[in-house]
């Protein structure tokens, strides 16, 4: 439990904020209540910014196989024809974004799953998002391509 978090009762808890004051907080979710919110800056205008249009390239392969290398070389490339990527990359998301994650077919798959949502948010910031992962099952890699539109998942 949070450290400003009280003991939780009948699906409510306390938060403790600055001052004495105690937020009361449910414990049960509301997918009603969950709406997207849209941003008035729009992808295309971020493009347009970036003068460049946002993707994924996703590399897929056995460990060893080249594709931390590969990914690396592509974004050097990249940068020096002054377009913007960022390389995901497996090994280093299991540090922070995927660190409780295993080796499981369940971890690899959300580790894929949560790795394609951020892939999609790069590339919706207009970035070139180079993806470099084991990605072993085809099901996980289709689903994270059903992100984004036609053409812009390689
Ligand atoms: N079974 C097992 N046990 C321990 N370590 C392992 C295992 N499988 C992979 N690795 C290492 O984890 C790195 C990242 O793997 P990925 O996140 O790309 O794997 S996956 O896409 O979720 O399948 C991966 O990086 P790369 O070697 O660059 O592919 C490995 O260093
Ligand atoms: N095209 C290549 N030819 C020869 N060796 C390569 C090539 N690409 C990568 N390597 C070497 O293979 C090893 C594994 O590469 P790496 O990019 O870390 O693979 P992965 O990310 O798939 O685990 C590294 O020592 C790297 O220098």
């Amino acid at each position: 439990m949070c450290q400003n978090t009280t003991q939780s009762f009948s699906g409510f808890f306390f938060v403790r904020k600055a001052k004495g004051y105690y937020f009361l907080m449910s414990t049960v979710g509301n997918p009603a209540n969950i709406f997207w919110h849209e941003n008035p800056v729009g992808k295309a205008e971020r493009e347009k910014l970036l003068n460049q249009q946002g993707c994924v390239v996703w590399i897929t392969g056995l460990s060893g196989s080249g594709k931390s290398t590969l990914a690396c070389s592509l974004g050097r490339e990249l940068q020096s024809r002054g377009k913007l990527s960022y390389v995901l990359d497996g090994d280093n998301l299991r540090h922070g974004l995927n660190k409780n994650l295993g080796f499981s077919p369940e971890s690899r798959t959300e580790n894929i799953r949560r790795t394609g949502e951020v892939a999609n948010l790069f590339a919706d910031a207009g970035l070139i998002c180079i993806a470099s992962l084991i990605s072993p099952y085809r099901k996980d890699r289709d689903a994270c391509r059903a992100l984004l539109p036609d053409k812009k998942f390689l």
